[in-house]
């Protein structure tokens, strides 16, 4: 790439706010009843693990807090005080590539328990996704996609941006159906902080 004097910030912004809301028209098109199962199952598990590897881990951290702030009991895969996933559980993973091995492994484990895995990827075609029991495709450009043809931003960060907003479309279709006010969830953030 040649280099260039200047790239105005307000630009960078405009081209990732343009390809964001690309990506949800595209999700709506391919994913509407993959998102409303999503949503059933996340309402009905007993506990709710979250799990994913660098970015895509750290975009579902805030899922969980939200989902926490509803009242939901949700853990993060790898905390030390996360206990073993059950039947009744439901396990929502991120993982753009689908391959991460960690991932694949821990999401094996969950379906031998017999718990739901949930997962967001670019790849419907990757083992994780061949073994999820719902699968929502994110038509983001996954980490070592170069083509520049779904997104022109670095590595997965599309995808991850994305894994933030449909994280919070989850918290917030829940929220509107929960009865809770903002004043009922406030109580559970963090008072340690
Ligand atoms: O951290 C990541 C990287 O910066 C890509 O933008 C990825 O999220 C991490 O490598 C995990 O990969 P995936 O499982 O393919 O999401």
């Amino acid at each position: 790439m040649a280099v260039v004097n200047t790239f105005p910030v307000l630009d960078a912004l405009n081209i990732i706010a343009r390809e964001d809301a690309t990506l949800v028209d595209a999700l709506a098109d391919l994913n509407p009843l993959s998102l409303e199962r999503a949503v059933d199952e996340l309402r009905q598990a007993k506990s709710i693990f979250v799990l994913g590897a660098g970015r895509s881990g750290l975009a579902l951290r805030m899922t969980a807090m939200r989902l926490m702030h509803l009242g939901l009991t949700v853990h993060i895969v790898g905390e030390v005080t996360t206990p073993a996933i059950g039947r009744e559980d439901l396990l929502l993973v991120a993982s753009g590539s689908g391959t991460t091995e960690a991932l694949v492994r821990s999401a094996r484990t969950a379906i031998d328990v017999g718990a739901t895995v949930i997962t967001l990827t670019t790849a419907t075609k990757s083992p994780l996704a061949n073994i999820s029991s719902v699968l929502i495709e994110v038509p983001a450009a996954e980490k070592l996609d170069r083509a520049a043809t779904k997104s022109v931003q670095y590595a997965g960060s599309l995808f991850e941006q994305a894994v933030v907003t449909i994280g919070d479309a989850f918290f917030h279709s829940l929220w509107m159906r929960s009865g809770q006010s903002a004043d009922d969830l406030w109580p559970r953030h963090a008072n340690l902080e």
